[in-house]
C-alpha cells in the first residue's frame, strides 16, 4: 500500500502539487490522468524520491519514506518507467533485466560471496531463469541478445517494463507507458501489468487504455486532485469533462 498524504510541491511561484492525498491499497492499479502540467510527473518524482515535497508525507506499507532517498526506495521495491524509456543502451536485453536483480546477489556482490560458490551458482541460475521468464511474459524473448539501443521505442518500453517487474516490485509507477506502442504491444503491456502483484500507479494520456487497464482513476488538474473513483464515474464527472476529457 502506498499512502500519499497532504503532498505539496512548489517551484518558485508555481504550485505543481497542492495537498494531494491518494492512498492506493496493495495490489490496486490506479490511473493518474490530467492535462499537461497537472503535476503527474511531479507526483511520481515525489513517490520515487527524486523530488522532496514542500509539504506532506509518502508512506510505503506504513513506513514514512521522508528519510529514504531514491536508491533506498528502489531497494524497498519502488520501480518506475519513464515517458522516454530509460534502458541501458549498451547492454543486451537480458542484461538490462539481470541488472535489476544484481544488487540482491547471484551474479556477484556481497550476498553471493557470503553464500559460497555452490550457493552463488544456484542464485545465478535462478536469477537467469527469472529474467528469461520475464522476457517471455513481455514478448521480447527473441530479442534477449539484442542491444537495447538498437531497438525501436515500443520494444525499448517492453525492456524497461521487464526490468521494472523482474524482481517482484512492491510499487510500480508507469509514466505514459503506451506512447510509442502499437495496439498489440499496448494490449500486451496491459496484460503484463494486470498480472503483477504490485501496487501500480499509471500516468497515461490514452484515456481508453487507462480506463481499461485501471480499476481506479485519480484526476489531477493544476496540482490538485479533482476526481477520484472508478473509471465510469470519473468519465461522467462534469469537473473532469471540463478540465480534461472535454
Ligand atoms: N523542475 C521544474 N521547475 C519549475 N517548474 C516545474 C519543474 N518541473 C515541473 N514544473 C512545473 O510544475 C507543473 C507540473 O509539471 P508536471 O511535469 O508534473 O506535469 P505533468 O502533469 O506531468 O505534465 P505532462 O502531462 O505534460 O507530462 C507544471 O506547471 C510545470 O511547468
Amino acid at each position: 500500500m502506498i499512502e500519499i498524504d497532504g503532498v505539496g510541491v512548489r517551484f518558485g511561484g508555481v504550485h505543481a502539487l497542492r495537498d494531494v492525498a491518494v492512498t492506493v491499497p496493495q495490489g490496486q492499479t490506479c490511473g493518474v490522468i490530467g492535462p499537461n502540467g497537472a503535476g503527474k510527473t511531479t507526483l511520481f518524482d515525489v513517490v520515487t524520491g527524486l523530488r522532496r515535497p514542500s509539504e506532506g508525507t509518502v508512506r510505503l506499507a506504513g513506513r514514512d519514506l521522508a528519510g529514504t532517498g531514491a536508491v533506498g526506495r528502489a531497494r524497498l521495491g519502488v520501480r518506475r518507467t519513464f515517458q522516454r524509456p530509460q534502458v541501458f543502451g549498451r547492454l543486451t536485453v537480458i542484461d538490462n533485466v539481470l541488472a535489476a536483480s544484481e544488487w540482491r546477489g547471484g551474479g556477484g556482490g556481497l550476498a553471493a560471496d557470503l553464500v559460497g560458490w555452490r550457493g552463488r551458482r544456484r542464485l545465478e541460475r535462478e536469477r537467469r531463469e527469472r529474467a528469461a521468464a520475464v522476457l517471455e511474459r513481455c514478448g521480447i524473448a527473441a530479442l534477449r541478445d539484442a542491444y537495447a539501443a538498437d531497438l525501436p521505442i515500443g520494444q525499448r518500453r517492453m525492456v524497461e517494463l521487464a526490468r521494472a517487474i523482474a524482481d517482484d516490485p512492491a510499487v510500480l509507477l508507469l509514466d505514459e507507458p503506451t506512447s510509442g506502442l502499437d495496439e498489440e504491444q499496448a494490449a500486451l503491456f496491459a496484460e503484463v501489468v494486470a498480472g503483477v502483484e504490485a501496487t501500480v500507479l499509471l500516468v497515461e494520456h490514452d484515456v481508453g487504455f487507462v480506463m481499461g487497464a485501471c480499476e481506479r482513476i485519480v484526476v489531477l488538474d493544476l496540482g490538485r486532485v479533482i476526481a477520484d473513483g472508478d473509471p465510469a464515474s470519473v468519465r461522467d464527472d462534469p469537473a473532469v469533462r471540463a478540465a480534461y476529457l472535454g
